[in-house]
């Protein structure tokens, strides 16, 4: 069964014309599911329906099955689905343990708190080491590697991540791409947007491709990057042949 579904959906801003065109995708439990596409192609748009951010004008949302179509994030966070927005958005002048401990706002049961803080602990090795630290003090990986504890902090379904790797330097990006397979790994479905095309192909289990509006193609994400036409279109182009 799929953690999240979107089927059939149309979405857009204000009277302007619709983003997604007919949208459907589906996240698997244990899986990542990557989209990629061009600039403009609605990959953000796809998260903001997602998490009830974006109500979308036709079309379906289901969670763990069960329909939730309309319900604003609030309502989708309760249901199990947490999203990790674009850009930066640790409080600089908070420690690292504030941050995380923002995620658990809604959760009454102390004990849960703190089990749901061992685990991120656990999970995210920088997080624990740096537990006392204003976050601010933190490198560009590490927030994020923060940004993610915070939205595990609910234990939900399915976490929906916009552009993780967003300015960030090749081994931090590669650290935090590590850090999503360990979320999946620790049972957390993922629904990954990236510009960076093909890392998040490597890292995904699923990837679609977005285009008009659509999911053009989807498949097993190690088959799309072995497609040399998709390479050409989608991921600047083959790999460079290994010199010798
Ligand atoms: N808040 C908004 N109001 C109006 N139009 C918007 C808004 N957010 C996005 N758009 C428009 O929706 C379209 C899709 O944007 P979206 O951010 O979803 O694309 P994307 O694939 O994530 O692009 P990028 O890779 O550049 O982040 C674009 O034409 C954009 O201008």
């Amino acid at each position: 069964m799929s953690e999240i579904e979107l089927v059939d959906v149309q979405a857009g801003y204000g009277r302007a014309a619709p983003v997604l065109r007919g949208l459907s995708v589906a996240v698997p439990a244990g899986t990542i599911v990557c989209l990629v596409g061009p600039n403009g192609a609605g990959k953000s748009t796809v998260l903001k329906v997602a998490s009830g951010l974006l109500a979308p004008r036709s079309g379906a949302i289901r969670v763990g099955g069960v329909d939730v179509t309309g319900q604003g994030p609030q309502r989708m966070l309760a249901s199990g689905v947490a999203h990790v927005l674009q850009g930066h958005s640790v409080f600089a002048e908070m420690t690292v343990a504030e941050n995380v401990l923002l995620g658990a706002y809604t959760i009454k049961d102390k004990a849960r708190v703190a089990r749901r803080c061992d685990f991120v602990r656990d999970l995210f090795p920088v997080v624990a080491q740096r537990w006392t630290t204003l976050a601010g003090l933190l490198s560009g990986g590490q927030q994020k590697q923060v940004e993610f504890a915070r939205s595990l902090m609910v234990d939900p379904k399915v976490v929906l991540l916009d552009e993780p790797s967003m300015g960030l330097d090749p081994k931090a990006t590669s650290t935090v791409f590590e850090q999503v397979v360990r979320m999946r790994d620790a049972g957390t479905a993922v629904l990954l947007v990236e510009q960076n095309a093909r890392r998040a192909l490597e890292t995904a289990d699923i990837g679609c491709v977005l285009d008009l509006g659509r999911v053009h193609i989807s498949g097993p994400a190690a088959e799309l990057l072995a497609d040399p036409a998709l390479a050409d279109l989608y991921l600047g182009g083959r790999p460079a042949e290994p010199l010798h």
